[in-house]
């Protein structure tokens, strides 16, 4: 990828519609030419932290923001909210202008680091966000209740939240993101210090956000929640845009053909290898696909919670401990 500056990334996508033949009210964020220099105190460049940065987030897609530490993701959001102003270019949020404060109302922001109150409960906690929003009372109460049960602390609600886990705490985050039922929503760095079951958690809470027709920004340096989470992704570095375009397209893998099939004994195995080599193909590998090391650590722990007390080693770890001698203590389920 050409990284002069001047080089536009041109968007991969199949269905390519082409970035500049767009309505404007079919996008929810739009950076032009964005380009941000951080000064020290006499005026004195610092940091080019964003350069001429080009994307669009459109209406109920999840939209990637990724990059590597220092790469200007955060330095986005910040433009994109109006606590920033840009160096040149412009950021637009629902075709208004990003210093325009009043756009903020249709917006939800999790910070990377949430600074709550961690005296005050769940519900207190959202109550009071609802109050910055001047909800009523029974708008209030209607609001909390169902956050609660969205990001899953029905049974915490009541707990001060110095009493909270990094992911409970993380949830309530969320919650508060969503105070004022916003049309947009900007997440950063969601998972940071989550464990794999809170990380799937949040992952199926972005997804629901999305289901329920909004639109969502993630900024986030995690590449297997990004790939499992969003639609399109842009990724940054050093402040600039190296690529951007669906998840599906990018990662597509060309000029290889995957097919999956069940039930096929040896012979038909074999079959198969003849056809492809009757093609002029070249048959790369014939095996069983391998799960996610997500997929296996979710499973064990699910069953552990059905079933506690018992445990489980697989057959290839029992293989190999046989194969080298050793012996397992017999206590397996
Ligand atoms: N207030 C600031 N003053 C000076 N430089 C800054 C400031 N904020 C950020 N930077 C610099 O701008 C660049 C981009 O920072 P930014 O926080 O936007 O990156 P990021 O991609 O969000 O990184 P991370 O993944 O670590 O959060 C970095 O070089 C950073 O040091």
């Amino acid at each position: 990828m050409d990284t002069d500056n001047s080089t536009a990334v041109a968007e991969t996508s199949e269905d390519s519609t082409p970035t500049t033949a767009k309505s404007s009210d079919s996008v929810v964020i739009e950076t032009r030419n964005l380009s941000k220099i951080y000064r020290d105190f006499w005026g004195r460049k610092k940091v080019h932290a964003l350069k001429s940065l080009d994307i669009e987030v459109r209406p109920g897609e999840i939209f990637g923001l990724l990059g590597p530490n220092g790469s200007g993701k955060s330095t986005t959001i910040k433009l994109i909210l109006g606590l920033l102003f840009p160096t040149s270019g412009r950021v637009l949020v629902f075709d208004q202008d990003a210093s325009e404060t009043r756009k903020n109302e249709r917006i939800g922001y999790l910070p990377e680091e949430s600074y709550l109150y961690k005296f005050l409960t769940a519900e207190e906690t959202l109550d009071f966000y609802g109050r910055l929003f001047d909800l009523s009372a029974a708008e209030r109460r209607d609001r909390v209740k169902q956050l609660i049960e969205l990001v899953g602390l029905q049974g915490a609600k009541h707990r001060q939240l110095k009493e909270y886990s990094k992911g409970m705490t993380r949830r309530v985050g969320l919650a508060q993101a969503l105070i004022n039922d916003p049309d947009l929503i900007l997440l950063d760095e969601p998972t940071t210090g989550l464990d794999p079951i809170g990380t799937r958690e949040m992952k199926d809470l972005v997804l629901g956000l999305r289901d329920r027709g909004k639109t969502v920004l993630l900024c986030s340096h995690q590449l297997a929640d990004v790939q499992d989470v969003c639609d399109r992704v842009a990724i940054l570095h050093q402040g600039e845009l190296k690529e951007l375009g669906r998840v599906s397209d990018l990662l597509k893998v060309q000029d290889v053909t995957e097919v999956h099939a069940t039930g096929l004994d040896d012979a038909a195995k074999a079959e198969i290898a003849e056809v492809i080599a009757r093609h002029g193909g070249k048959l790369e590998s014939i095996d069983n696909p391998t799960a996610t090391m997500e997929d296996l650590f979710l499973n064990i722990v699910r069953e552990s919670e059905a079933r506690p007390g018992a445990r489980r080693v697989s057959q290839s770890a029992e293989a190999n401990d046989a194969a080298s001698g050793s012996s397992s203590d017999g206590d397996q389920a």
